[in-house]
C-alpha cells in the first residue's frame, strides 16, 4: 500500500448538505500508471481531482496523495508541488502575470534559487511548445497557449503526478498530440504518475486504466479493452465507446471481423492485418 502515489478510501463530498457528490470513492493510483477518468458532466470528476490538491476539505473517507493526508495542513504545500495540477481554465490558476515568472514560481516557492528556477521554467516552457514566451503577458496569451504555461508550471515544480482535468480542451488537435506527448514524456522520464479526467475517448483509449465515474460513484474501472468496449456499462454512464470500437462493430455487423474489439487505431490497424 505504501507505494501508491494515491489512495482514497471512501472518499465522500457534499457542497450542499445532503446532496452527495461524490460517494464513497475508493481508488489507487501507482507510481508511473496512467489512469483515465471518465464520466459525463456533473458525475464527480472535478471534485474528485480537487480533493487530491486538498483545494476543498476532505468531509468522509480518507485520502493520501504522494503519502501525504490531505487532511495535514502542515503539508499542503509539498503537497501541491508533488501533486500538480491543470484545470480547463487555467487563468484563475496563475500566480504572475509574467509568463517566464509564473512558470518560475513552483520551483522557487520550493526552494530553488532564481537562476535555477528560471531555467526549470525555461526547459519547462519548451516542453509544453512555448520556448521564447518567457516576457509575455499570460492573460494575452489563447486559451490552449494557457493551458501550456499552466502545464509548464506543473512541469517545473517536479511532480510525482499530474493531474489534468479537461486539461487539452482548448489546444488545438495537432497541440494536443504534442502536449500528450509532454506528459507522457513526463511519466517515462520522471516516473510520475497521470491522472488525466477527460472526455475523449481516445485519449482514454491509451490509459493504463480507466476509472468510470457516474452520479458521484466509481462504477467500473480496468483495462481500456475491457472497459471501453462495454456498450452497456458505457451506455448507462451517459457514455460513448471510441470511434474505433464503433467502427469495429459496424464492421462485425457486416461480417466483416471477427473477435474482441480494438480500442486504439493501432490496435485496429494490428487487428485487421491479422
Ligand atoms: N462549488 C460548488 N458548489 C455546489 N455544487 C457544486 C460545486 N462544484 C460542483 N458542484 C456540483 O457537483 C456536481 C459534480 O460536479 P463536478 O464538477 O465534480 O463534475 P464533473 O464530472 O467534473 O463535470 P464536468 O464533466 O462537467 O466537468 C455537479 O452537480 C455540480 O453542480
Amino acid at each position: 500500500m505504501g507505494e501508491k502515489v494515491v489512495e482514497a478510501r471512501g472518499v465522500s463530498h457534499a457542497y450542499v448538505r445532503k446532496r452527495p457528490t461524490l460517494k464513497d470513492v475508493s481508488l489507487d493510483v501507482a507510481p508511473g500508471e496512467l489512469v483515465a477518468i471518465v464520466g459525463e458532466n456533473g458525475s464527480g470528476k472535478t471534485t474528485l481531482a480537487r480533493h487530491l490538491n486538498a483545494l476543498i476539505p476532505l468531509q468522509e473517507g480518507e485520502l493520501r496523495v504522494v503519502g501525504i493526508d490531505v487532511r495535514d495542513a502542515a503539508n499542503v504545500w509539498e503537497l501541491r508541488r508533488l501533486c500538480g495540477m491543470v484545470f480547463q481554465n487555467p487563468e484563475n490558476q496563475f500566480v504572475s502575470s509574467v509568463v517566464g515568472e509564473d512558470v518560475a514560481f513552483g520551483p522557487k516557492n520550493f526552494g530553488a534559487g532564481e537562476k535555477d528556477a528560471r531555467l526549470a521554467a525555461s526547459s519547462a516552457l519548451a516542453a509544453v511548445g512555448l520556448e521564447g514566451l518567457e516576457r509575455r503577458d499570460v492573460h494575452a496569451l489563447s486559451g490552449g497557449q494557457q493551458q501550456r504555461v499552466a502545464l509548464a508550471g506543473v512541469l517545473a515544480s517536479g511532480p510525482q503526478v499530474i493531474v489534468l482535468d479537461e486539461a487539452t480542451s482548448m489546444i488545438d488537435p495537432r497541440g494536443r498530440d504534442e502536449l500528450v506527448r509532454t506528459v507522457l514524456a513526463a511519466r517515462s522520464e520522471r516516473g510520475a504518475a497521470i491522472i488525466w479526467i477527460t472526455h475523449d475517448m481516445e485519449l482514454a483509449a491509451r490509459a493504463d486504466r480507466v476509472v468510470v465515474m457516474r452520479e458521484g460513484e466509481v462504477v467500473a474501472q480496468g483495462a481500456p479493452e475491457d472497459v471501453l468496449t462495454d456498450e452497456d456499462l458505457l451506455s448507462s454512464a451517459g457514455l460513448e465507446p471510441p470511434l474505433v470500437v464503433r467502427t469495429w462493430r459496424v464492421l462485425q455487423a457486416a461480417g466483416a471481423v471477427l473477435g474482441p474489439a480494438p480500442v486504439t487505431v493501432e490496435g485496429l490497424v494490428s487487428a485487421l492485418c491479422a
